[in-house]
């Protein structure tokens, strides 16, 4: 039974994991290399909290829970059941940070990875137990949004994909179990066709930053959360999408490569919220101010959806 995670890394996405994991009765001890990092974590739990609060997800009344953080890697994985590594996409950061685990933890011990979309046959092959290797892709903000996908490696055992998946379950959140280990996984396969034709059409000029996003947020966006792309396939009609991909499938971004977008942006340090600039421009005021408004609109989506208000 997974009772105690270790969580190494906590950038992004590590503050509301160790937030969501608490609030489902674990114990998380959590480690990062930077100090700036811890700080900003200690400070992230408070607010994530709040809106678990408000989405209705308790504290558990046996007292169980609790986010503390280790000075060191060898202390944060001390006695863990469960590891979860979410440190940059970088095979190398990451196959450097298997090495330092591999030998603080026994063979019962699972490494979970929340790579965005590297194949975990290629990082199981950084670690001494691949068997009890796993890709656990959250997605962001990930004390909010639900679902995560559960990935298994050429080498992993069925039982390691199954105990996430159980675990996931049993704190309340929606496992959903890939098949096949292509890269980007399922989320982020179509969230990156996405994104490709987004930017593609910003730059191409057939549409300004502003108006691409109202266009997908209030079209496509809305209709989507309570419509999945297979059903929304049956509800326009197979024959409709047959003739317009017929001539569209053909005119779409195909590009292999990095847009040049946002390739110039990314060497300018115009990185997105993190550096107050990147598609758009932000001030701290209104980065506070967005992330506020953000989680009130996705508290309130998720309670419709699940059928609460
Ligand atoms: N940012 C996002 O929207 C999402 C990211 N992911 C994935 O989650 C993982 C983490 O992503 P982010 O949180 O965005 O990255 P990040 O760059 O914001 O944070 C990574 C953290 O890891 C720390 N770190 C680096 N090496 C370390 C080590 N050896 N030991 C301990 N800590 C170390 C860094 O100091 C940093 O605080 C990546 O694999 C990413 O692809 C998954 C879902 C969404
Ligand atoms: C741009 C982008 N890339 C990766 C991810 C991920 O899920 O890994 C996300 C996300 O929203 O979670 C993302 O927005």
């Amino acid at each position: 039974m997974i009772r105690r995670v270790a969580l190494i890394g906590l950038g992004t996405m590590g503050p509301g994991i160790a937030a969501r994991l608490s609030r489902g009765g674990l114990s998380v001890c959590a480690y990062d290399v930077s100090e700036a990092a811890v700080e900003r974590a200690r400070g992230m739990l408070p607010v994530a909290g709040d809106v678990l609060d408000r989405l209705g997800i308790a504290v558990p009344s046996s007292g169980e829970g609790g986010v503390r953080f280790a000075a060191s890697i060898a202390e944060a994985v001390k006695g863990a059941d469960l590891v979860i590594e979410n440190v940059p996409e970088n095979i190398d950061v990451k196959a450097e940070t298997y090495r330092a685990i591999d030998p603080l933890v026994g063979p019962e011990v699972i490494v979970a990875s929340d790579t965005s979309g590297i194949p975990i046959t290629k990082l199981q092959a950084h670690i001494s137990h691949p068997e009890r290797m796993v890709g656990m892709h959250w997605s962001n903000p990930p004390h909010i949004i639900p679902m995560i996908e559960v990935i298994g490696g050429e080498r992993t055992a069925p039982e390691t994909v199954a105990a996430i998946r159980d675990l996931i379950r049993s704190i309340g959140l929606l496992p959903v179990v890939v098949k096949k280990d292509v890269p980007g996984f399922v989320e982020n396969r179509v969230l990156y066709a996405l994104l490709r034709e987004a930017v593609d059409l910003v730059e191409r000029g057939v549409i300004d930053a502003e108006d691409l996003d109202t266009c997908v947020s209030w079209g496509i966006g809305y209709k989507i959360a309570a419509i999945g792309p297979m059903a929304l396939l049956d509800m326009a009609g197979l024959d409709i999408y047959k003739s317009v991909s017929s001539f569209l499938n053909a005119d779409l971004s195909n590009r292999a490569d990095i847009s040049p977008l946002v390739l110039e942006k990314a060497a300018a340090g115009k990185l997105g919220i993190k550096s107050g600039e990147g598609m758009f421009s932000y001030t701290p005021e209104r980065i506070a101010a967005l992330q506020k408004e953000r989680a009130g609109k996705l508290v309130a989506i998720r309670r419709i959806l699940e059928g609460r208000e």
